[in-house]
């Protein structure tokens, strides 16, 4: 699903209205029947709530929102701001006239200043201050009307967006003077801002009301943003041929493990067979021998000259990919082997894990990385080579400018991995739960990539299909273990289930 910035939302909008004959008063019925549908699945009409109304559109959504809840029996006090009383646009105008032929509506017009009726803890409030209109942070009697509804613990719906922040970028605002809502009902496309981990407690649970804004417009408008979902990765996902040998399908090495982290080297291994790569070749410390041909004997173990850790990456088989990291520790030895290997190999390879943690000791092994590699950093390992970031959005931004600096694919893992492209695209994922908040659950996704690079798909497919899958495993294994119980090596066990859900038409 394409992820859209205000102004082609606001582009879209238009082409609809005028191309496709739809009126706006018929677009903004849609929404609030959209916004009505989700409350009244949540709340019953006994629900004491108030719709707060701004002077734009999303105040002319929230009107026919408190008309509907009428409707269904709901008893809403509205709230309108009609600064100076010439304030509204026409068709937050005629939404007014709309919900006052209802006669005996409860509604509190604020033209001067005027008081704002008592707010509780069990209200309801419907946020139709601002939406995708703001052009800047509240201020004055707008902020204030923010923090009282922040204060007051109410429960918050907000229509859009929650109302004083931004749909995409938001450095310029203080999350204190943002309506914080517990649901957001955005219209149409979920909007950047709601992936970014800063902006969480401000939007809440988030869903997406359809409201049929031209197809044709959708499709030509073109974006750099992208939410993936089952449909953009079953597309990718090559069906085998019935001719075919593991030949077919790559042969991926992975450089993992040390003593005491050679469960990472498992995990990855199994990440990789299960998504499908002809043949494995595990890398990996002396000491890992048993543990590796037992806990996984399809894959082929080739050891190093050393007992504990990795020493020499030296390529000793003939790979189709590489992917390196994970456990591998961070001790000179390693590090020196893993120098060498960045730079003699000039084909894009898999980072993560301890091999992110050397790159950030010596950052100006980022020069060397072939093009077209994939770095898997979660947000601690990603400050540690770029840089400290005060917030997800300047890290994604950061991500922005090192991918194109270094042409390489940064998947920033977190609840929506974001996977930023060299050409300034951002793949958010859709799939994964904070199931997968446990030990090891990354090392299987380095072997998912591995795995499909070594199968010839290109670095970007590879990424963010992956990424994608391997959170699908973790939503199998979540719904037989729960958010406590599932372990990142049910995770691995069920990549192979994921692909096969995604497959399945
Ligand atoms: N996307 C779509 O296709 C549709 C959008 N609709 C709704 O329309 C909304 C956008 O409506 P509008 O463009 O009218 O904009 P808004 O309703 O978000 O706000 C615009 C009003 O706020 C004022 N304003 C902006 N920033 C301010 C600030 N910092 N302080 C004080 N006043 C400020 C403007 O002067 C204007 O009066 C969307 O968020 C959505 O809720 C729907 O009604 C219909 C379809
Ligand atoms: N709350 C969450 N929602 C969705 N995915 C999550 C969540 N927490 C963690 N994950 C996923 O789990 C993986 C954790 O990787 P990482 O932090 O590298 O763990 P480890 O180093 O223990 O392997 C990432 O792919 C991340 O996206
Ligand atoms: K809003």
């Amino acid at each position: 699903m394409k992820i859209f910035s205000t102004e082609h939302i606001r582009n879209i909008d238009r082409v609809t209205i005028e191309e496709e004959g739809v009126s706006s008063m018929e677009l903004i019925h849609r929404v609030a029947e959209g916004v009505v549908n989700e409350i009244l699945s949540r709340w019953s009409p006994s629900k004491p709530t108030m719709v707060f109304a701004g002077a734009g559109n999303n105040g002319a959504d929230a009107l026919i929102v408190a008309k509907l809840l009428i409707e269904a029996g709901f008893n809403p006090h509205v709230v309108l701001i009609n600064v100076k009383g010439d304030s509204l646009s026409p068709d937050c105008r005629a939404c007014r006239d709309e919900l006052l032929r209802l006669g005996n509506v409860a509604m509190t017009e604020i033209v001067h200043t005027s008081h704002i009726p008592t707010l509780t803890a069990d209200h309801l409030v419907i946020d139709g201050l601002f939406g995708t209109g703001l052009r800047n942070p509240l201020e004055g009697g707008y902020m204030a009307m923010a923090r009282y509804i922040n204060e007051s613990g109410a429960t918050v719906v907000s229509i859009d967006v929650p109302s004083g922040m931004y749909g995409d970028w938001n450095s310029r605002i203080l999350a204190r003077n943002v309506v914080h809502a517990d649901l957001t009902v955005a219209v149409q496309f979920p909007r950047l801002a709601f992936f970014l981990s800063d902006n969480a407690p401000i939007v809440g649970q988030w869903k997406v009301v359809d409201i049929g804004l031209s197809r044709r417009a959708i499709e030509q408008t073109p974006t750099k943003y992208f939410f993936i979902e089952k449909d953009d990765v079953r597309r990718v996902l090559k069906r085998r041929p019935d001719f075919c040998s593991k030949a077919d399908f790559g042969h991926a090495l992975l450089f993992t493990g040390c003593y005491g982290m050679m469960g990472a080297a498992v995990l990855a291994a199994r990440g990789a067979l299960r998504s499908g790569v002809g043949k494995l070749t595990v890398h990996a410390p002396r000491c890992g021998f048993s543990v590796l041909q037992t806990a996984v004997p399809e894959a082929l173990y080739l050891p190093d000259r050393n007992e504990n850790v990795i020493s020499d990456m030296t390529p000793r088989v003939n790979f189709t990919a590489i992917g390196v990291g994970p456990g591998i520790g961070t001790n000179d030895a390693t590090r020196g082997a893993l120098e060498t290997l960045i730079k003699t190999i000039k084909r894009p390879m898999v980072f993560d894990a301890d091999a992110l943690n050397i790159i950030s000791r010596t950052p100006a092994l980022m020069d060397h990385i072939a093009p077209g590699s994939i770095l898997t950093p979660h947000a601690g390992e990603f400050d540690r080579i770029f840089g400290s970031q005060a917030s997800s959005e300047t890290r994604l931004l950061r991500a922005l400018e090192v991918a194109h600096k270094y042409k390489v694919i940064i998947v920033l893992k977190g609840r929506y991995s974001a996977t930023v492209r060299p050409d300034g695209k951002i793949f958010f994922n859709s799939t994964g739960s904070a199931a997968m908040a446990t030990a090891g659950s990354g090392d299987v996704l380095t072997g998912i990539i591995t795995s499909l690079l070594a199968q010839g798909y290109k670095s970007e497919i590879a990424a963010t299909a992956a990424v994608y899958i391997h959170g699908l495993a973790g939503d199998i294994a979540a719904h037989v273990e729960g958010e406590y119980g599932s372990l990142s090596g049910d995770i691995a066990a069920c990549v192979g289930k994921a692909i096969k859900a995604i497959m399945q038409v």
